[in-house]
């Protein structure tokens, strides 16, 4: 069967990447995070000290994108790719509500996206990935043969990475500041210049509010087959 590439674009927090690694593990396709690659730039300039409060020093990151180098690695024991910042395993740190509130400023930036977007084009020039994001099937692949947006109510997105968090054992935050940040990156993403999000004109939506993840799942291999084959 002939391979093809995947774009799930849509807001944050609605299931994107469930449904994406689901997909790909139940097809055989890679699975390629592209938010995982800024929140992974973003965790770069935490650490570097680049932030102070909520204001960034653009140029010292500008002139260290080159030092900065991001992987995603297959993780056998979780089933997941881990993504690793300069050779270190960055997985549970880039999910931080800390990452979360400062990553659409970065990722805003067209010199970040400049970076980020070849290296996504070169993940999959082979085709055969399931990618999800906020540009892929606009800017990254505007001609991938399958292309999916995907949206479900904030209060809904909000409460299920709430739920993430804390099975993750975060007790601090609450559902005020998860639904604060989902909106607020929804804004910035939507309306930055650069690889904006927004959904394809040939892209199929699917509002998952009301969908459970195996209900999810079987409509994306459904959507898969009807373009590809059986
Ligand atoms: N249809 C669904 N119903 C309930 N929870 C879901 C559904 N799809 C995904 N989730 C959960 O919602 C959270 C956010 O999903 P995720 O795939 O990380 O979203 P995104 O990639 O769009 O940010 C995860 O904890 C995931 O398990
Ligand atoms: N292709 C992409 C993917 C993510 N992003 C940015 O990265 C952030 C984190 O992406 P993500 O997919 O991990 O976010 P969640 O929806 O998982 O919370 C988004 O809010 C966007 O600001 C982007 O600009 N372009």
């Amino acid at each position: 069967m002939k391979k093809i590439v995947i774009a799930i674009d849509g807001f944050s927090s609605c299931g994107k990447s469930t449904m994406a690694k689901d997909l790909a593990k139940e097809i055989g396709y890679t699975y390629i995070d592209t938010g995982a690659m800024y929140r992974a730039v973003t965790l770069y300039s935490i650490q570097q000290g680049f932030f102070s409060g909520n204001r960034l020093d653009e140029e010292k990151l500008r002139t260290s994108m080159d030092t900065i180098r991001i992987t995603q690695r297959f993780n056998s024991e979780t089933g997941r790719s881990d993504t690793f910042l300069n050779g270190v395993n960055v997985e549970n740190e880039i999910r931080s509500m800390e990452v979360a509130g400062k990553v659409s400023l970065i990722a805003a930036l067209p010199f970040v996206r400049h970076a980020m977007v070849p290296l996504q084009q070169k993940m999959g020039e082979e085709k055969g990935v399931v990618m999800d994001g906020r540009d892929i099937g606009t800017v990254v692949y505007p001609d991938a043969e399958l292309k999916i947006f995907v949206t479900a109510s904030p209060e809904i997105r909000a409460q299920r990475r709430l739920d993430e968090l804390k099975a993750k054992g975060d007790t601090k935050s609450t559902f005020e500041d998860v639904l604060l940040n989902v909106k607020e990156r929804d804004e910035i993403d939507s309306t930055r210049k650069e690889g904006p999000l927004r959904q394809a004109e040939d892209a199929l939506v699917l509002d998952n509010s009301y969908m459970t993840i195996p209900e999810q799942k079987l409509w994306l291999l459904q959507q898969f087959h009807n373009v590809a084959g059986s």
